[in-house]
């Protein structure tokens, strides 16, 4: 029995959106969905309880940066990820392929892997498919991602042909060091940039390979919104009905409603947790930069539509002043509404899919959150 699944509920009619559910070790949640972002074995200034009273279903953490940091060695020791974190529900691990080409400077990418550099200590690594395999090992995620490039935005067709083909040869060799398939789900990697002919190249190679679940990747690297959602529209329909389709790094409001529209089930961005701790919020009417003067004597909540713990029990004046004061607990207050938040949009999309409205429910929140604004 594969260790992760994915099971159809319905399409929506209007939009082609789907609802689904995804079964895993530490148990099933609901898509399409949004997954916090935990690099370091924490979705920054939360508490696990924090993320189980809002709901989130399942949680991300990193190859690159548990690696470097404490060492998978030493996570294994404490008996894997959920114990060493105390989170006992789903957790995915990236393959650290991203942070070897976004974090590192120099680095140089061979057939074998890719040596590169220790982005705090500068000190020479090398990380191969096999070794992203062994630290996910140890890590216990229940999904872990294959190792792959995620080349820059834009690179030249030659390139990205070569890098494609590469990425498949590396997504056999994780198949063939994957220890654990009955305990861990590893999730292929479709690349291919812009490119119509290379995403439905790597899709038909990483689906030969009958993963239990696809990601498309090498996307939310500088493109545009437009370039986004027609990789979107022509790579999705290369990817089994009955598989789990996870879109990397796309978190805005807009692009997770546009990403469901055309197909995927699963989400992940930094964007919530990042922009809280600089005192942005996102609310239904918009973005609100609460550390803003015009705050000050405001005494409603960071959104009025929102009945999350935070805008039930405390005003944008407080957490203006705990954020002008460097306070953590500001940073929680805003970190716990973003992530509610969006959540709850995906709540919202799941129930717009179920009712077969997803287009009107795009409009409408489009609308209040002032997307249609020129
Ligand atoms: C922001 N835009 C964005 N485009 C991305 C594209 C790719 C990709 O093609 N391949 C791989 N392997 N990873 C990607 C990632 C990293 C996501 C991870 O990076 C970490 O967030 C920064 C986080 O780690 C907990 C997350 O875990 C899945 C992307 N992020
Ligand atoms: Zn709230």
């Amino acid at each position: 029995m594969a260790a992760v699944t994915y099971e159809l509920i319905k399409t929506c009619k209007q939009s082609g959106a789907r609802l689904g559910r995804v079964h895993t070790p530490h148990g099933t949640f609901e898509t399409p969905i949004f997954m916090p972002v935990g690099t370091l074995a924490t979705v920054k200034t939360m508490s696990p309880e924090d993320l189980y009273d809002m709901n989130a279903q399942i949680i991300l953490s990193n190859t690159y940066h548990l690696w470097l940091r404490p060492g998978h060695d030493i996570v294994k020791e404490a008996g894997g990820l959920h114990k060493f974190m105390n989170w006992d529900r789903p957790i995915l691990t990236d393959s650290g392929g991203f942070q070897v080409f976004s974090l590192s400077a120099l680095r140089k990418i061979e057939e074998e892997g890719v040596h590169f550099r220790n982005h705090m200590s500068g000190e020479k690594l090398f990380l191969s498919p096999e070794g992203a395999m062994d630290i996910q090992n140890a890590l216990g995620s229940d999904i872990m991602m294959a190792f792959d490039e995620c080349p820059p935005y834009p690179a030249e067709y030659d390139y990205m042909k070569k890098s494609v083909e590469r990425t498949s040869r590396w997504a056999e060799r994780c198949l063939s060091a994957h220890k654990r398939p009955e305990d861990q789900g590893l999730f292929g990697i479709v690349q291919g940039g812009e490119y119509e002919e290379l995403r439905k190249q790597s899709a038909k190679d990483l689906v030969s390979m009958d993963f239990p679940g696809y990601a498309v990747g090498g996307l939310s690297v500088g493109e545009p919104k437009d370039v986004m959602n027609r990789v979107l529209e022509f790579t999705t329909p290369w990817l089994p009905d009955d598989k789990a389709r996870y879109l990397m790094g796309v978190g805005s409001p807009d692009s997770l409603i546009d990403g469901a529209i055309r197909g995927i089930d699963m989400f992940d961005c930094v964007l919530p947790t990042r922009i809280a701790r600089n005192g942005t919020c996102m609310t239904s009417e918009g973005r609100l930069v609460v550390r803003n003067a015009k705050f000050a004597r405001d005494f409603r909540p960071l959104d009025e539509n929102c009945d999350c713990h935070v805008c039930q029990n405390y005003s944008r004046a407080y957490i203006r002043h705990l954020i002008k004061c460097d306070e953590t607990f500001g940073f929680r207050l805003t970190t716990y509404h973003n992530l509610y938040f969006l959540l709850n949009l995906m709540e919202q999309v799941r129930q717009a899919i179920r009712d077969d409205r997803l287009l009107d429910f795009r409009e409408e929140f489009f609308e209040q959150y002032g997307f249609n604004k020129p």
